[in-house]
């Protein structure tokens, strides 16, 4: 029944506590089980693998299940917290499920009862067959998670990070997959002068505004912004830069406004942090525009991936996508090649390249020479080039020819 799941468990009392766990792992569960609250903090802030619930007793030795809930929802966006409460606890867990909280259960309670609620309060199976969209690293799948968790709430949510991190296209997922998908997704850019950010507000009736760039907003619009959010028919979705939570230090942002953000945040990491993801990203944009081609090109070389993958990319998601568009547009060949997508390294700049770069372009050069010589026969340009047909064969595979 819970094969695969991780659950956090966070119990002060060793009989409850030890019932629950061996039930859990008897159902296939992963369990942390933790009995003070500022562990259960800590299992949840930095996990090892991803949660997929957290069952939280209400009264701990050191706090409350109320400010373990509170304390994470401040810097992350929870898995479904499934309460256990005493009797004279229930208006607190009542409290808590209005915060965003899952469920409840009051003590004493079957484990059967308790069994079929937890199964209903987990985080939706990552495994679902839901494509990634962020990336593949670890990172990116979280966010991935993060993104259908917060598709699940209707409440402010603020997605932090560098440029062209693919942070609009982020808050119109998060739209898509919520309640509100089938009305409007206003977008207002805070980098364009004037932001039209009245036209916005006056047009998202319930749907979701997304404003890009909070921080760029000038202060009359904070204040038309933050009047419309005292009773909104639609749900904000807000970009800030990585560094956000600062503005409110520096009074660029009013603080009320960040704090009605920062409650749940999306933090998207730069690509140089996860360069696998700035591959596939690479790799997803190809086949895309590729497919649109009247004459395909086979794929991006194994030189070329890992040149995308050295690459630290300052420019985020929108340099992979400027840099690619441009590589299809400049292969000469089948297969896309660093410089393709590298100009800037190409052999008349003063940098260094690898002998076996230079080695592997001027062998390239060589081989595609003697193919259209020979019309594409490989016998004759292996005999052109003085290499047997092997030889000639699996270098065109190593080269992606
Ligand atoms: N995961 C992704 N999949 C496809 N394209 C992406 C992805 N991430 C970024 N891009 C590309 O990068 C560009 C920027 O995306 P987007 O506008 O969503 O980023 P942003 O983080 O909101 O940027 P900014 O903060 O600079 O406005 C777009 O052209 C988009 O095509």
């Amino acid at each position: 029944m819970l094969t695969g799941r991780y659950i956090v468990l966070i119990e002060d009392d060793s009989v409850m506590g030890s019932s629950i766990a061996q039930r859990l792992e008897l159902e296939g569960a992963e369990v942390t089980w933790v009995k003070q609250a500022v562990r259960g903090i800590a299992a949840v802030r930095t996990p090892r693998k991803t949660v997929d619930a957290v069952v939280c007793d209400i009264r701990l030795p050191d706090g409350t299940g109320e400010e373990v809930f509170e304390t994470l929802s401040r810097s992350v966006a929870p898995p479904p917290f499934l309460f256990i409460t005493g009797q004279g606890e229930i208006d607190q867990a009542v409290r808590l499920l209005r915060a965003g909280g899952a469920d409840y259960l009051t003590k004493p309670f079957d484990m059967r009862a308790f069994l079929g609620r937890l199964v209903l309060t987990l985080r939706p199976d990552p495994d679902g067959d839901r494509p990634p969209q962020t990336g593949i690293s670890p990172l990116a799948r979280q966010i991935d998670m993060q993104v259908a968790d917060l598709a699940r709430h209707d409440r402010p949510v603020l997605i932090r990070g560098q440029r062209g991190l693919g942070k609009a296209r982020i808050a119109r997922r998060i739209h898509e997959l919520s309640s509100r998908r089938a009305a409007s997704f206003v977008t207002v850019n805070a980098h364009d002068e004037p932001s039209g950010l009245s036209d916005a507000l006056a047009a998202v009736a319930d749907g979701t505004l997304f404003v890009s760039g909070l921080e760029r907003l000038d202060r009359v619009e904070q204040d038309r912004l933050m009047d419309a959010l005292r009773a909104p028919s639609f749900r904000l979705i807000a970009s800030g830069s990585a560094d956000f939570s600062e503005s409110a230090d520096t009074g660029n942002v009013r603080s009320d406004l960040v704090y009605t953000l920062l409650a749940q945040e999306i933090v998207v990491p730069p690509l140089s942090q996860r360069t696998e993801d700035a591959v596939w990203l690479a790799g997803q944009i190809f086949q895309s525009l590729n497919d649109r081609r009247s004459r395909p090109l086979r794929g991006i070389s194994e030189l070329a991936e890992r040149a995308l993958r050295e690459h630290d990319w300052p420019g985020n998601g929108r340099e992979v996508r400027s840099r690619i568009l441009r590589a299809i547009d400049v292969a000469e060949g089948d297969w896309i090649f660093p410089t393709d997508i590298f100009p800037e390294r190409n052999a008349d700049t003063p940098e260094i390249r690898t002998l076996a770069e230079v080695r592997e372009h001027a062998e390239r050069g060589q081989i595609l020479k003697a193919l259209e010589q020979t019309g594409g026969q490989i016998a004759e340009a292996a005999r052109l080039l003085e290499v047997s047909r092997t030889t000639l064969w699996e270098k065109m595979q190593k080269l992606g020819l």
